[in-house]
């Protein structure tokens, strides 16, 4: 793995897909640090993301989205996982190129079981949860593709299996980028 060393790595993909549960075992097994942004930004505000959207509004947290993504781009050896809706502000991209970005890609009716129950995430409160994850996705899913990696996983597979599927694809991304710049 010394080809990621002095990098990044940046989980990008629709809610409940796995970027925090994933990414806190790639960080494990490469000996990174993992931040997961909505935990910084939830720790920075003193308030849960619901209750930021709640009082705030999205477009507060989409600031302060962009603030910790910065922030975190100042270091290196980072798993970072993003919030779903990190990909939308061209800015972000800035900061998400700075490392490796990591699509980790399941089925949106696959998630909809994973979130059935969930309080957590302000934008599936109130309505079906299967509409609103098919809306979102149509309009991030082209966001998503401009990834580095995409890692394509469901909902049968452990987190251990996603993330060692990812370290392969992610090593094979980065040999044949160092094979093609040599040529
Ligand atoms: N591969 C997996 N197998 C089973 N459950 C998973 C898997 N990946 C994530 N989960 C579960 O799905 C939910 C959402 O995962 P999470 O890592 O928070 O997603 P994200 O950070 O992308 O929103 C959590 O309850 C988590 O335990
Ligand atoms: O998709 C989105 O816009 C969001 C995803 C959430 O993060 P997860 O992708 O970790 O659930 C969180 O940032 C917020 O609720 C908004």
């Amino acid at each position: 793995m010394d080809l990621l060393r002095g990098v990044n790595l940046y989980l990008v993909g629709m809610m409940g897909v796995g970027k925090t549960t994933v990414g806190r075992i790639l960080a494990r097994e490469l000996n990174y640090r993992f931040f997961d942004t909505d935990a910084v930004i939830a720790q920075v505000a003193n308030e849960s993301i619901a209750d930021i959207f709640a009082n705030q509004g999205e477009e507060a947290f989409r600031e302060l989205e962009t603030q910790v993504l910065g922030q975190l781009s100042a270091y290196t050896n980072l798993v970072v996982a993003t919030g779903g809706g990190t990909i939308l502000r061209l800015t972000n991209w800035s900061y998400l190129h700075h490392g490796i970005v990591v699509w980790l890609d399941v089925p949106v009716d696959q998630l909809c079981d994973r979130l059935r129950e969930d309080t957590t995430r302000p934008l599936l409160r109130d309505g079906e949860i299967k509409s609103k994850l098919e809306t979102l996705w149509k309009q991030r899913e082209r966001f998503y593709a401009q990834a580095d990696v995409r890692v394509s996983a469901n909902i049968t597979e452990t987190p251990e299996v996603v993330a060692a599927r990812a370290i392969e694809q992610i090593q094979k991304v980065l040999k044949s980028k160092i094979g093609n710049d040599i040529n």
